[in-house]
């Protein structure tokens, strides 16, 4: 490639969002038991139709209840997770159309996967138990820069280690993973993770084996490295507190998702202080730590408790079973997520004031 083609390319990398998704879906055939060969398998829809931008130094929790597809949507848009459906693109490079060599591949999956890297909610499964921390943390850097030598390497793991908080690092870096407490062992999977120079990092979890004290610890921790190394940050959280926590002190965004869609996607707190979609009111009524409970009332703002099956989930609005604000339209066709890519976004008809649900009859059953 030439220079000018070469400076040209970068800097409409640089335009582009860190990653983009666009009408992304992820359908995963569940397993068949034996007597049920013959049959057509069953579909699990875990991310259905989702489009969202991520951007350089950019914070987003994801919320949402067990099995609604936050896991799911993290891996794909890092590209450990292939879509069944639409494009998933790192700055501007198709993830997949990389990773299969197919048309002008300007960045190399390789290069994109180490971008884009994981830490998981259980980091003793993902650190080698025959490794020291010193060796654990010596290949990513033998990696990314093969002319470091053996000093310097572990200069570098030394101040890797302080920084995340493990203090004096010699006390630490010739122990085996199964020496370390959890939040040690997150520390580390945080370290790695870090050494690959990575524009984005997925916490998949990474604070809920914790014990509660040390969860806002990891959060300040995790928030104050996304500043020092220019990452951005996709926080997976069941627990909407949490997310908020990491978003409003992150100066981003909460993404709530409800079986397979991302329903409303906006500023932490605007988010939470005047929610826009009905599912959201949910979510702050079940999460106490917030103390605003739903002008305090004491059941749940749902009509049914039970989760549908996201083998055959409800048509039109996903939600509209479960919904108190329910119509007949919501029943036939399906709210998109509303607004700009960075504006607050609503997938729900009640916040268009023209739409034909506010004539149509409330669900009652
Ligand atoms: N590899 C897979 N094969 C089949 N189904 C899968 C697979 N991975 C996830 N699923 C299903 O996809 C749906 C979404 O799962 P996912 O783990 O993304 O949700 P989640 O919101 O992260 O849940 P949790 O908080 O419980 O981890 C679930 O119904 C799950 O059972």
């Amino acid at each position: 490639m030439s220079q000018t083609h070469d400076t040209a390319d970068r800097r409409r990398q640089d335009e582009e969002p860190l990653v983009s998704l666009e009408d992304v879906e992820v359908h995963f055939e569940k397993n068949q038991g034996l007597f049920d060969f013959f049959e057509e398998p069953e579909v699990v829809r875990a991310v259905d139709g989702i489009s969202l931008d991520i951007e350089e130094n950019d914070v987003l929790a994801l919320v949402g209840e067990s099995g609604c597809g936050k896991s799911t949507l993290g891996k794909t848009s890092i590209g450990l997770q292939r879509p069944t459906a639409g494009t998933v693109r790192y700055r501007g490079q198709d993830v997949w159309a990389a990773k299969d060599g197919r048309g002008d591949v300007d960045i190399p999956f390789d290069e994109i996967r180490s971008s884009l890297q994981i830490i998981h909610q259980d980091p003793g499964s993902s650190l080698n138990p025959n490794q020291r921390i010193v060796d654990i943390l010596a290949q990513p850097i033998k990696l990314t820069h093969p002319d470091v030598g053996p000093t310097e390497r572990r200069e570098r793991i030394y101040s890797l280690l302080e920084r995340v908080g493990m203090n004096p690092a010699a006390d630490f870096a010739d122990r085996y993973p199964h020496q370390l407490s959890g939040g040690e062992q997150q520390r580390v999977a945080l370290a790695r993770a870090l050494l690959m120079n990575p524009d984005l990092i997925l916490a998949d979890e990474a604070i809920s084996a914790l014990d509660v004290s040390l969860r806002v610890e990891m959060m300040d921790l995790m928030l104050d490295l996304q500043e020092d190394f220019d990452t951005s940050f996709v926080f997976i959280s069941h627990d909407l507190s949490n997310a908020r926590y990491f978003a409003e002190h992150g100066n981003g965004r909460i993404g709530v998702m409800y079986l397979g869609e991302l329903v409303e996607v906006g500023r932490a707190e605007q988010l939470i202080e005047d929610p826009g979609h009905p599912y959201t009111n949910v979510l702050r009524w079940a999460t106490p730590d917030l103390a605003l409970h739903a002008d305090g009332a004491s059941e749940p703002p749902m009509r049914k408790i039970d989760i549908p099956d996201p083998v055959d989930p409800p048509s039109g609005c996903r939600f509209h079973t479960r919904c108190p604000e329910a119509r007949e339209a919501c029943r036939e066709a399906c709210p998109a997520l509303e607004g700009e890519t960075g504006a607050h976004r609503t997938a729900c008809f009640r916040n268009q004031p023209d739409h034909e649900y506010w004539d149509s009859a409330p669900l009652e059953d």
